[in-house]
């Protein structure tokens, strides 16, 4: 089974924590995708989606899925999005397509976080995915060197500019052993949007696909 059927499997078992009259969060990137797709065939009677990037709401809007404002909606009941690393303890690196701020934002404000993936994606320890950081272009030569003396090794992402008109800075070498403290230490650098470890705000649910059916993993009574 490829990848891609992997992704699709994971994001259609999403499906199941969906409910008629929700507002529901959507994630970024190709397993969302499937989610999305998935949503435009159940044609389940939801209240609305909160996208968390342009591309998602495009995406929704095409298959005839209403969009929301996060503006305009309360708290919502469940946000669905995949991710690049999952460890144990359903802390996440998200933000290989740059979505990372408004995922954290969209997925803070949801009471539960179910993050889809291919297996492949489910790590002992997180930190061998390069680290996305959305940066102030003003601030991104400062930043940069504020995550050398972390220990880190950035590099701008070529030709990419964030929904927010932001840069990337994709790091390696950051040792993650304390994800909450990284993540906090990383955001306390002027400049910084925000980066790609969910450690503060973890999955609650991680649904996983392989060749084996869905592995089903959660971290908060049902
Ligand atoms: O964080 C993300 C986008 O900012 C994605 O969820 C993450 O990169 C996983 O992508 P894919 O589902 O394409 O493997």
């Amino acid at each position: 089974m490829d990848t891609d059927a992997l992704k699709r499997m994971a994001a259609e078992a999403a499906l199941d924590y969906i409910q008629p009259g929700m507002v529901v969060g959507v994630g970024t990137g190709s397993t969302s995708n499937h989610f999305i797709d998935a949503l435009g065939r159940a044609k389940i009677s939801v209240e609305g989606y909160v996208p968390s990037s342009i591309g998602t709401a495009e995406r929704l809007k095409s298959l005839g899925l209403r969009v929301l404002d996060l503006n305009d909606t309360g708290d919502i009941p469940v946000y669905v999005d995949g991710a690049d690393e999952i460890d144990p303890h359903f802390r996440l690196i998200k933000g290989g397509g740059g979505a990372l701020t408004r995922e954290k934002i969209v997925a803070s404000a949801a009471r539960r976080f179910v993050c889809i993936a291919d297996h492949s994606k489910d790590h002992a320890k997180l930190g061998s995915f390069p680290l996305p950081v959305e940066v102030l272009p003003f601030a991104r030569s400062f930043v940069a060197r504020q995550l050398v003396k972390l220990g880190g090794n950035p590099s701008l992402r070529n030709s990419f500019t964030s929904d927010n008109g932001n840069v990337i800075l994709d790091v390696v070498g950051l040792d993650l052993s304390d994800p909450v403290a990284m993540e906090s230490k990383i955001n306390s650098i002027p400049g910084v949007l925000d980066n790609g470890i969910f450690a503060l705000r973890r999955a609650d649910v991680v649904l996983l696909g392989s060749p084996e059916g869905v592995i089903r993993r959660s971290n908060a009574p049902q």
